[in-house]
């Protein structure tokens, strides 16, 4: 296969997709910033003519979702203009693009797990400017494949397994919210799906992938400090209690079935995925 152009390389799914490439076999690039900046066209023009891509995964995202409420301008710039334009270079190219976007695209007021054609209603200034940016995506290039995933955990970059590790070295005791309801996912299976996806043929549209089963914060927590045999109280408090900028969804868990059914991925359960991530940061291996 063509090589396939990663943008966002240095965060935690375009690393997990640097590191996967070889076992698909196929030449991963994956600029970082540095190499590709996504406020700058010229910079997404001359990236995408430098080579002919098989495919193009975009992994990069404005993802400080508190601080994008007072960075609205950012944060629509990274996750809602620059997908678009990914959107126009790569169908002016005949090129599929993949967009990874996010659970924050709903308000959480379902119950039960979401699907993909679920209606969207984000709380928050990151989750209205990726949903703008899968909109942008899907008018761009009808070659897309849209996959939302959630509560993203991996050795690399931030994310709340090592926010948790981090403090509860710091700290005997944490408060963590238990009524905010979601499935968290490891990058490296993030970025196995998309692999599998980008080396096959299934058809474009909008799928889910998380890891399996489901979590609200606390008990993700709560599972972190007990498999890195650190003895740390976490109190279950509520949303109220933990006030934020930005508004989180009370439950945002996603149903994977149209992805296992249209390319028979099968996700595994996200404690064998978080595990694996709290084994690595514990043992300081990658
Ligand atoms: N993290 C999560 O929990 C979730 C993430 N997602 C989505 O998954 C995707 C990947 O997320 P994740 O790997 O966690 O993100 P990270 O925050 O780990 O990484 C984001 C990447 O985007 C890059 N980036 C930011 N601004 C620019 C820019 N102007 N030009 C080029 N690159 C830029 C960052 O570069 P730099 O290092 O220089 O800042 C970094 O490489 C995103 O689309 C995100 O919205 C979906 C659900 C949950
Ligand atoms: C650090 C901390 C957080 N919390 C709460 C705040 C919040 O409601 C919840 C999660 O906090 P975080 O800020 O780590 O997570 P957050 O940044 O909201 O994570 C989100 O990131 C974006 C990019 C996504 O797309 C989402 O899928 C999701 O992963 O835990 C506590 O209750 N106690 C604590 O000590
Ligand atoms: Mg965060």
């Amino acid at each position: 296969m063509r090589p396939i152009l990663v943008t966002g390389g240095t965060g935690q799914v375009g690393t997990a997709l640097q590191q996967l490439g070889p076992r698909f076999g196929v030449e991963v690039v994956a600029p970082g910033r540095d190499g590709l900046d996504l406020a700058s066209p010229p910079s997404i023009e001359a990236m995408l003519r430098s080579r002919d891509w098989g495919a193009v995964i975009n992994c990069a995202a404005y993802t400080a979702v508190d601080k994008a409420e007072s960075e609205p301008d950012q944060a629509f710039a990274i996750n809602a203009v620059a997908p678009e334009m990914l959107a126009l270079e790569t169908f002016a190219r005949g090129v599929r693009l993949l967009h990874v976007s996010t659970d924050y695209v709903f308000d959480g007021s379902k119950n039960g797990f979401y699907a993909e054609d679920d209606p969207v209603a984000p709380l928050g200034v990151y989750g209205a400017s990726k949903e703008a940016g899968e909109r942008g995506v899907r008018a761009g290039n009808p070659d897309h494949i849209i996959l939302r995933t959630a509560w993203v955990v991996s050795p690399w970059g931030n994310n709340f397994v090592k926010t948790m590790l981090r403090i509860g070295k710091e700290r005997p005791q944490l408060r963590v919210v238990d009524d905010q309801l979601g499935c968290p996912t490891s990058a490296v299976d993030i970025a196995e799906a998309l692999l599998t996806i980008a080396t096959g043929k299934g058809p474009a549209g909008t799928y889910h992938f998380v890891n399996a089963g489901e979590a609200t914060w606390c008990e993700l927590a709560r599972f972190v400090f007990d498999r890195a045999g650190m003895d740390v109280a976490v109190e279950a408090i509520t949303t109220d209690q933990y006030p934020t900028p930005a508004k989180r969804p009370a439950n945002s868990r996603l149903s994977t079935d149209r992805l296992q059914q249209t390319f028979g991925i099968r996700p595994r359960p996200w404690q064998d995925a978080v595990g694996e991530v709290v084994d690595a940061l514990i043992r300081g291996t990658q």
